[in-house]
């Protein structure tokens, strides 16, 4: 959006103005009255006239935000608090036209009212990248700065880092606690603690509706000590502690005992009970193990999923690590599930610290390639795709290898192009069984396509507005995975970084 085009949107003349002024008024007069009555007859009382005086007063607020006029912004906002992260034109909110005109003391004010800095516009964009794109260093770094003052530490630190699916930590892994096996004990019999049920790596989980592909949520089956305690001493059961909740507000039964409450802990349990078996111990209607994670655990919302990506990776770990692998002796389950050692007193591998002995992740590179123009970006499809996919190339780091060489190096066996500077945009632990995808953006220095025919089928340069118009689906001959990829994310911000505000 250009800037006068903005204005426009977000002007008032001083005509109109004065015709508003009643209705208003109106609007203060019923929202006063809304306290006083409640809120149960505010949908009977409210007019159309009302309706549109509210718009009026929004309108009034983001034009006061979009010039600066601090007193009028202050003024509109002691009477109607609301109007603080209401969006007006594509998405717009107050603090992000006074960051896009530099208002400073605007942004400020607004954010000493607790304004929502993190909201985005229909592009997906804050009010920092807004202020930033457009220049406003001074209000960018003030709605870059933490509590914390973390960006005065790290000046080039981009405090809207990228959440990716898969990767919100709503648990406090409290990785002190386990080796406290007399804690760890106690928790499991709790009755707050929270257990999910896991069968050949796959969470029970209950779905919303009927039909499994209509792309309703799931969400996990979360069950008590009483309901699982028959599994827990069981040879084949393995338990892993995944932390305690991370929240402000305990529940009242867990105390310990000098009375300082306790968040609830959670642990997750695999079996080899028969699957149907497992499913009666669910009241909920609708609970299944899915059998395509890849498709299925992208269902979960994002506190669910962030929990399952742990929780399914340190599984996947100990079911592929049953022996010990320095010596091929059995080997024994110990802290709290994030730890396996040898049982071979002789072995090597419990002397000193041995890296096969913990949970492994592997790092896989991920990169958006830009051509050297700035205006098209390599996508390459796999077989297995669905028709008319094209996804971000991707691929191992390899031991004794830089990130920055393992997406060259990726990238030329793939698809033939020679890449030079690379830059990293942020990552996603990828639970199918244990990757963590290093998204990164990459600059083409060569433009011929070879595709390695193993691994790709078909590579390509999209232009830009091909690519948005795929994001709006208005693009029949190109999809891009779901939003739940980081590869989706690296291409929306690819996007984001050159669109026109
Ligand atoms: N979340 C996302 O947006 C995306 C995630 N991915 C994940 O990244 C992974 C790696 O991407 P690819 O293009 O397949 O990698 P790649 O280009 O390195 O090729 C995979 C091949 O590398 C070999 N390999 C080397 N180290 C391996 C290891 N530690 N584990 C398994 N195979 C290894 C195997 O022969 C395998 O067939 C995929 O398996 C997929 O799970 C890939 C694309 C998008
Ligand atoms: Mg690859
Ligand atoms: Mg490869
Ligand atoms: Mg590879
Ligand atoms: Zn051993």
């Amino acid at each position: 959006m250009r800037a006068e085009s903005l204005q426009a949107a977000f002007n008032n003349s001083s005509d109109s103005r004065q015709q508003k002024k009643c209705k208003v008024q109106n609007v203060l007069h019923s929202e006063t009255e809304e306290k006083q009555h409640g809120a149960e007859d505010k949908a009977a009382r409210m007019t159309s006239l009302q309706l549109s005086a509210k718009e009026d007063m929004l309108e009034r607020f983001l034009d006061a935000s979009a010039r600066g006029d601090l007193t009028q912004v202050s003024t509109l906002l002691s009477h109607v608090p609301s109007l603080i992260n209401q969006t007006g034109y594509s998405g717009w909110t107050g603090l992000m036209l006074a960051a896009r005109n530099g208002h400073y003391n605007v942004v400020e004010a607004l954010l000493s009212h607790g304004c929502d800095k993190f909201s985005v516009n229909s592009s997906s964009q804050t009010a920092y990248d807004i202020a930033k794109f457009w220049g406003h260093r001074h209000i960018s770094n003030l709605l870059g700065r933490t509590t914390d003052g973390s960006q005065r530490v790290l000046p080039g630190s981009d405090p809207h880092q990228q959440e990716n699916y898969f990767s919100r930590e709503t648990l406090d892994r409290l990785s002190a606690k386990r080796t406290d096996t007399v804690w760890l004990e106690e928790k499991q019999s709790d009755p707050d603690t929270v257990y999910l049920l896991f069968s050949n790596l796959s969470p029970m989980v209950c779905s919303s509706q009927e039909d499994d592909n209509a792309g309703g949520e799931t969400k996990l089956c979360r069950f008590r000590y009483e309901a699982v305690k028959d599994l827990l001493p069981k040879p084949a059961t393995m338990l892993i502690f995944l932390g305690v909740e991370k929240r402000k507000t305990p529940s009242s039964s867990s105390q310990t005992v000098d009375g300082i409450q306790e968040p609830p802990a959670w642990f997750a349990i695999n079996t080899d009970e028969v699957a149907s078996e497992l499913l009666k111990r669910c009241r909920e209607m609708n609970c299944s193990f899915p059998k395509t994670p890849n498709r299925d655990l992208l269902k979960l919302n994002e506190e669910e999923a962030g929990v399952v990506a742990q929780a399914r990776s340190v599984l996947a770990w100990h079911s592929r690590y049953s022996f010990c692998p320095t010596c091929g002796s059995s080997t024994k389950l110990e802290e709290g599930g994030y730890k396996r050692s040898c049982l071979n007193l002789d072995c090597r591998s419990l002397k000193g610290v041995h890296n096969t002995c913990y949970p492994r992740v592997d790092p896989v590179v991920i990169m958006l390639v830009i051509h050297p123009d700035g205006n098209q970006c390599l996508l390459g499809r796999k077989k297995i795709f669905p028709v008319g996919m094209f996804s971000c190339l991707a691929g191992f780091i390899e031991p004794g290898e830089a990130m920055e060489e393992a997406v060259r190096r990726e990238v030329e066996e793939e698809s033939g192009v020679k890449v030079g500077p690379v830059q990293y945009v942020s990552c996603q632990p990828w639970p199918m069984p244990s990757n963590l995808m290093i998204g990164c953006l990459a600059v083409a220095i060569s433009t011929d396509i070879k595709v390695d025919e193993n691994e790709i089928e078909e590579a390509r340069w999209f232009p830009r507005q091909q690519v948005i118009d795929s994001f709006r689906g208005a693009h029949p001959a190109l999809t891009v995975p779901p939003r739940q990829t980081i590869a989706h994310q690296l291409i929306r911000h690819w996007i984001g970084m050159n669109s026109n505000l």
